[in-house]
This record gives structure tokens, C-alpha cells and sequence, in this order.
């Protein structure tokens, strides 16, 4: 799904990702790692939102810098959610489907998986943290795309919302849906993950399967 070679990141002088080889295959990927290691710099690489300053990343075949037309095949979430708080949740996510070439019946079915649909009609400045998330997250999920990047998708949820959001992260899983998640714990993601990646100071320092991860990193 997803190969990067080499692939570093510099901002000035700091260099976010050094060097970085790895390969994404299907299911579900995790990856963990400690406040400012990267993570979310190698998300908006995979999302096309930043261009790499050296190497090389592909996602499903392309190069996603700058691709409109792979950014129709996949869906992602931003930490902190980024969304235009001057417009409805439904406003911005009817023009999202439209670009994909979806209509309001798929708005309705993402929004329904993340109890959204009773605040689509109010304008997103006015959200609380926990509701821009959930409409965050069917964003990413509208129309099912082939893959899903989900930067932090627990935070700001309330206790009752982590345990639902996870629920339904783990049941698409289990029903073939392709992602790869950030988080900064491995619980309580970590149980439905295929492979967990570990990346920190900008390098990938693990990989394998939870079984292989979970003991060297019990302290993350
Ligand atoms: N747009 C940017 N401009 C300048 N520096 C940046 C930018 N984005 C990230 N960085 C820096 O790159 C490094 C990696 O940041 P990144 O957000 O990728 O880490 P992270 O692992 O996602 O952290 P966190 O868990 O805190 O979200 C940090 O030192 C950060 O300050």
C-alpha cells in the first residue's frame, strides 16, 4: 500500500524524517511513537500534503504529492482536524463527496458510523473538540476509500467516545478496510493492529507484528 525509501523531511534546519525506509502492506498498520518523532510528518507525506525533500514515497502505486486523483482513493484525518469553521459539517462534506464523485447517500452512511448525522447542520466554528473529530473522521471514511490515514483518531473523544470510535476502527478492520493509524498508546488500538511501526527522533526504530512490538515498548 504503501513504500517509502529514503524519504526524509526537512524543515530548515530540523529534519523531521531521516532517511526512512518502509513498507506498508494491507490491514491495519499502527504507528506509535513519542511527541515530535515524526509521525504525523510521515502522514502528510502519505497524504500528499508536504512534498518529500529527499527519497521517495508511493501510496497505492503513485506519487501523492500534489495528486488529485489519488487523493480521491484514500481518506484522511488530520490532528487537530482540519475543517472550515465557517461552513456545516454537511456543507463541507456534500463538496468532499461531490470531488469524489459520491453523493449525500454516503455522507450519511460515514456520518452515521461516527454518531454525527444530528450535528451536520450546525457551522463547525461552533464544535466542540470532540465533535470536529467525529466529523474528521467521516471525512476520512466517505465513500470507503481504499486506504485511511488517521492521524490521532481518539483524541478529544470522552471515554464513552474512545471505546465507541475504537469499536468501529476495530470492526473495519476486521471487514478489510486498509488504514494506518497514529497514535501516541498502543492500547487500545493496538489489539486490532496488523503491524505496528514505531517511529522516533525521525527514523523507524521498530516494526512487526503487535506480538513482536508490544513487549519492546511496554513504557510508550
Ligand atoms: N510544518 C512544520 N514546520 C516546521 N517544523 C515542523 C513542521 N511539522 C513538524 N515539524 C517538526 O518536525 C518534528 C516532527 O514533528 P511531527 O509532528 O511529525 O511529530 P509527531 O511524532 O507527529 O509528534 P506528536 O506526537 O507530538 O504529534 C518536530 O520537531 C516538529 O516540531
Amino acid at each position: 500500500m504503501i513504500t517509502a525509501r529514503n524519504l526524509t523531511k526537512r524543515f530548515g534546519r530540523l529534519i523531521a524524517l531521516d532517511s526512512v525506509d518502509l513498507e506498508i502492506d494491507e490491514g491495519l498498520t499502527l504507528i506509535l511513537g513519542p511527541n515530535g518523532g515524526g509521525k504525523s510528518t510521515f502522514l502528510n507525506l502519505c497524504a500528499g500534503l508536504y512534498r518529500p525533500s529527499k527519497g521517495e514515497i508511493k501510496v497505492l502505486g503513485e506519487n501523492p504529492w500534489s495528486n488529485d486523483g489519488l487523493r480521491k482513493r484514500i481518506g484522511v484525518s488530520f490532528d487537530p482536524p482540519a475543517l472550515p469553521k465557517h461552513r456545516t459539517a454537511r456543507e463541507w462534506l456534500n463538496y468532499l463527496a461531490r470531488v469524489k464523485g459520491l453523493g449525500e447517500r454516503e455522507v450519511r452512511e460515514a456520518a452515521e458510523l461516527f454518531s454525527a448525522v444530528k450535528y451536520l447542520d450546525r457551522k463547525m466554528g461552533e464544535y466542540s473538540a470532540g465533535m470536529l473529530k467525529r466529523i474528521s473522521l467521516t471525512q476520512a471514511f466517505l465513500g470507503k476509500p481504499e486506504l485511511v490515514l488517521l492521524d490521532e483518531p481518539l483524541a478529544n473523544l470522552d471515554l464513552e467516545g474512545i471505546k465507541e470510535v475504537a469499536g468501529v476502527i476495530g470492526e473495519l478492520a476486521q471487514k478489510g478496510t486498509n488504514m494506518v493509524v497514529i497514535s501516541h498508546i498502543w492500547r487500545p488500538l493496538g489489539e486490532f493492529a496488523d503491524r505496528i511501526v514505531v517511529i522516533a527522533a525521525g527514523r523507524v526504530v521498530l516494526t512487526g507484528t503487535p506480538e513482536e512490538v508490544v513487549p519492546e515498548i511496554e513504557g510508550i
